[in-house]
């Protein structure tokens, strides 16, 4: 399987505090790929240093084998990467099908095309309300899979979701583990945070949990489940007997 993000011997300081530390990891293509741990840990400095929000205190990270560790975020859609952000923010007085096709006119401005690829966007995440609608008056998964929309009308090739089943309850969850399945058989890679175990367990390839910056363990579901390390920082005892 080819690998899509290589990063290497990363961190990440603010001023004296190391958000990140010295992390190396891989995502492979069309893989669900899970980052977890707790409050802190990481996670979201991971992410902004992928999406080039922010740049690494030291190490490297190639997408797709260019090293993008300098890159500038704006040419990060361009090269195939796109994102959600952990509080949504729709256009809420423009409808839900003018909030998708915003992603879509990066790539041309041909109305009918963008119009042609948010519907086709907004059908594979499954928006289940009129695409007519004000985007504020959708509900709570609908506004959920309106992000997902939003970031896929660019055409990634990887997408990276930043707690987007917050809120949701465990319906809704489900349905949001259906669209990221459907999006993945879609052909985009996906780098996902979440701090529903139960669900990253039953949708990821593979798992990396962080704690206090660092890999504290990577591997399947089963292996991270089964990881005296993991249970004992962030799973906890009772994980395998709750989860069994
Ligand atoms: N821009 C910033 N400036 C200073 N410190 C920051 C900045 N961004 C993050 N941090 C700090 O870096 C550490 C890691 O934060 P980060 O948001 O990456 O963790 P996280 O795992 O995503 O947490 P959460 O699950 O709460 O979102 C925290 O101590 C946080 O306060």
């Amino acid at each position: 399987m080819s690998v899509i993000v290589k990063m290497e011997h990363v961190t990440k300081q603010f001023g004296g505090l190391t958000a990140v530390n010295d992390f190396s990891g891989e995502i492979e293509k069309n893989a669900i790929v899970g980052l977890i741990g707790p409050n802190g840990a990481g996670k979201t400095t991971l992410f902004n240093m992928i999406a080039n929000y922010y740049h690494p205190t030291s190490g490297k990270i190639y997408f797709k084998d260019q090293d993008i560790t300098e890159a500038r975020t704006e040419d990060m859609a361009r090269m195939g990467l796109a994102r959600t952000f952990q509080v949504t923010k729709p256009f809420g007085d423009m409808t839900v099908l003018q909030n998708i096709m915003v992603g879509a006119f990066l790539h041309t401005t041909n109305a009918r095309q963008v119009e042609q690829k948010a519907r086709e966007v907004a059908g594979l995440v499954g928006m289940t309300c009129d695409l007519d609608m004000i985007a504020n008056n959708t509900t709570t998964v609908d506004k959920k899979k309106l992000e997902i929309a939003r970031a896929l009308a660019v055409g990634p090739e990887l997408i990276l979701l930043d707690e987007v089943m917050a809120g949701c309850n465990p319906q809704e969850k489900l349905e949001l583990v259906d669209t990221c399945r459907k999006v993945r058989d879609a052909g985009v890679t996906i780098l996902i945070i979440e701090h529903d175990i139960k669900t990253i367990m039953s949708l990821c390839d593979k798992i990396y949990i962080l704690h206090r910056g660092e890999k504290l363990v990577e591997g399947t579901p089963e292996q991270v489940a089964n990881d005296k390390r993991a249970i004992s920082a962030y799973l906890g005892e009772d994980f395998d007997n709750a989860e069994n």
